[in-house]
């Protein structure tokens, strides 16, 4: 109920504008860029009354956008009553300051807006530090432009820190606030790195869940955690119909009925121009997907943007120097489409459904094959005078199943392909 309340007072009636730099190749298509800005703004609460494009080969240094534009998205907002302006350009705070006076309503530009959901959807402690950090360090260069929104009273986007809390807009305060959180955010680090090297002392394989917002990742995580045998008690993780439903790197351990074993975490999702404040921030967490032995790239195939979310994604990696890993190209929610031949798909990628489990057996073989862990399944039947080969064979290969036939001991076994030799004639003909 609470929470209700609160987003009711905060929906914010907005003007989407783009710029459409016409001298470059844009290899993002503006509307696409435009579509996402709008899931973005709408994420933050608020009501996209219109999208205005401005097609210019350069940048204006007073407003980011030609002074024509200007008039014409005052005149909207009077006439619709918009109470803010969405950039989908990163601005600096003289040319908020100069669009906030032209127009007379706030002036928001896409890194806030993000900064703004991350804002609200952090949960842990680190995450919440690491989004705060980030916001602090966009608004100290823009302090003198932020006119409007710091007398907006931590109401409205941009203005609200994790957990509703209000944005510092003092200078001396903003800079002892990111020293005090910097020095909590290692703490966290040290403790992160007993908890890593405890990890690699398992042995376990890590596997990691990266990809655009929204793919399915985290679905994808508790569909895995419902196939896995563990006792413990499954910790799935929060999956939900958001842009950015996951702000927490969290880490499940997958055991399969043949023993097969390892480490899943998944991942904050990925969107193009993410502010950079944003991605120094979460390098930290993502260090987990540095460690990993393989990556899975979640690509949501039934939507129409599928081609340039996955090049995000893949860019994304990049600024995060992760180029180096080996990756398989997920696609999922196929249950959605009705052929995947448009996919134009190398043989190496797979299509699944997360959500109904498809081709999810397969997946995991493909996780086995790509660490590593080519192992067979077979039938081995061993005489009953054969005592010593069974103890060996509980070393060498995990037995699923034992039957007492007549000729011996049949057992259902998973045995890794390069000793699978030593038991040859154990096998039926
Ligand atoms: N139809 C269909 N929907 C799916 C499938 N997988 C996930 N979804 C839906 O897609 C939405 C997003 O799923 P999440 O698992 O939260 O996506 P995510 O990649 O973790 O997203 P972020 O945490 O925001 O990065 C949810 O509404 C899911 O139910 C699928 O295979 N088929
Ligand atoms: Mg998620």
């Amino acid at each position: 109920m609470e929470t209700n309340e609160i987003m009711e007072k905060e929906v914010q009636r907005a003007v989407l504008v783009g710029f459409n730099n016409t001298s470059k190749i844009e290899n993002i298509e503006i509307e696409s860029s435009m579509d996402e800005l709008e899931e973005l703004a709408k994420t933050a609460g608020a009501e996209v009354l219109a999208r205005i494009i401005q097609n210019k080969a350069s940048i204006d240094a007073k407003y980011y956008i030609g002074k024509g534009k200007v008039e014409e998205i005052k005149q909207f907002s009077l006439d619709n009553d918009a109470n803010v302006v969405i950039f989908n350009d990163e601005l600096s705070g003289s040319q908020i300051r100069n669009l906030e006076e032209a127009i007379g309503i706030d002036v928001i530009d896409r890194t806030a807006l993000i900064l703004d959901i991350f804002a609200q959807r952090a949960q842990s402690k680190e995450g919440k530090l690491q989004v705060e950090l980030a916001q602090l360090k966009y608004r100290l260069p823009r302090l003198t432009g932020l006119g409007n929104q710091l007398s907006r009273l931590g109401s409205g986007i941009g203005t609200r820190g994790p957990g509703e809390k209000k944005l510092e807009t003092d200078r001396r305060h903003i800079l002892r606030r990111i020293d005090d959180i910097k020095e909590q955010l290692d703490d966290v680090k040290k403790n992160r790195e007993t908890q890593r090297s405890q990890r690699i002392k398992s042995e376990l394989p890590i596997v990691a869940l990266v990809g655009y917002t929204n793919a399915g990742k985290s679905t994808l995580m508790n569909s895995l955690l419902n196939m896995s045998v563990s006792n413990d008690e499954k910790k799935y993780v929060y999956a939900e119909d958001k842009l950015f439903a996951t702000l927490d790197v969290s880490l499940r351990k997958i055991s399969l009925e043949d023993k097969f074993e390892f480490l899943l975490t998944d991942t904050v999702g990925f969107v193009s121009k993410l502010p950079h404040g944003l991605v120094n921030a979460f390098k930290a967490t993502l260090e987990e997907v540095k460690y990993a032995d393989l990556l899975l790239h979640i690509i949501d195939a039934s939507n129409s943007d599928y081609k340039l979310q996955k090049e995000t994604t893949k860019t994304v990696l990049k600024e995060l120097g992760i180029n180096d890993k080996k990756i398989v190209d997920v696609y999922n929610k196929i249950d959605k489409m009705e052929d995947i031949i448009s996919l134009n798909l190398d043989e190496k990628s797979l299509c699944v459904s997360a959500k109904n489990g498809t081709n999810l057996d397969k997946l995991l073989e493909l996780v086995r094959t790509e660490l590593g862990v080519e192992t067979i399944k077979t039938n081995l039947t061993i005489p009953y005078d054969k005592g010593n080969v069974l103890s060996q064979l509980h070393k060498d290969a995990i037995v699923i199943s034992t039957e007492y036939a007549e000729q011996g001991i049949v057992c259902e076994v998973q045995i890794d392909k390069d000793i699978h030799y030593k038991y040859k004639e154990f096998e039926k003909k």
